[in-house]
């Protein structure tokens, strides 16, 4: 199975959403493999969000198709250093040679109709690979509008909305945070199918992985997780 992971913004938890799943995916047992198909933000051999995924899950089946300096939308930050756009079949292919793992998750960059390339955005990805998508929510006042603005443009480009996950949910929620576990299933009639707790992120390895699982809806993760498809596509639990 393939996964888009978008969101309603840059810095929304995406990256450590994707790792949960990833992390949580590995300890039923399936086989994961994490692509990022333009990263920015950072220089040639210094650590992108792939790293962080490896970092908090184990991951080792990554792959990065582009990558440029400036911390900007991919677009921008390709035309500020004159380098190649994305091209949108590079990123496609890159998704297809992890076709042997039972889940294979794609991280955007920022928002959902952030540029890629002037006329690429995380939507003709996940069209091109014929797969739902995740949203990455934040927890609070605000957050009603950004995502239901992000889940009507997926559901304008025809494409599926597989769940909401909330990138940062604190220990003592505010009241607007309360109301949106209500509110944000409906009005975007999509499921919170996840909710990452703050802090999260600076967890080791270990207690990372052995707790992903619970962040998560069991029935939706076990439906994520199709049975593995072979013993020896690397990157199973640890
Ligand atoms: N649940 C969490 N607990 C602690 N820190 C978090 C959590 N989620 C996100 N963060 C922190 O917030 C920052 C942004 O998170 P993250 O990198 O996942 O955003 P993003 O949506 O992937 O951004 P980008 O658009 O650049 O990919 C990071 O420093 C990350 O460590
Ligand atoms: C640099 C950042 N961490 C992301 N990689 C790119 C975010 C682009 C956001 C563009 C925008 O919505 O204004
Ligand atoms: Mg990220």
């Amino acid at each position: 199975m393939r996964l888009v992971i978008t969101g309603t913004s840059t810095d929304v938890g995406k990256t450590v959403a994707t790792a949960a799943l990833a992390a949580a995916a590995i300890g039923a047992g399936a086989s994961v493999a994490v692509c990022k198909p333009a990263q920015t933000g950072v220089g040639p051999g210094e650590p992108g969000d792939l790293a962080e995924v490896s970092r908090l899950s184990g991951v080792t089946a990554t792959a990065e198709s582009y990558r440029y300096r400036d911390p900007l939308a991919p677009d921008r930050a390709a035309r500020r250093e004159g380098a190649p756009f994305a091209d949108l079949s590079t990123m496609l292919s890159a998704v297809s040679e992890f076709d042997d793992r039972d889940l294979v998750l794609v991280e955007g960059a920022g928002g959902v109709l952030v540029r890629l390339a002037p006329d690429i955005t995380i939507l003709e990805v996940a069209a091109g690979l014929d797969a739902p998508l995740v949203v990455v929510a934040a927890a609070g006042l605000g957050t009603l509008n950004h995502t239901e603005l992000t889940v009507r443009a997926i559901r304008a480009a025809g494409l599926e909305c597989a769940g909401i996950v909330i990138g940062s949910w604190p220990d003592e929620p505010d009241l607007a945070q309360r109301c949106n576990l209500e509110d944000l299933p409906l009005v975007t009639g999509v499921p919170i199918v996840g909710r990452i707790p703050a802090g999260a992120g600076s967890l080791d390895r270990q207690r990372f992985g052995a707790r992903a699982p619970e962040w998560f809806d069991a029935g939706w993760l076990s439906r994520l997780v199709v049975h593995p498809k072979s013993a020896d596509a690397g990157d199973r639990a640890h």
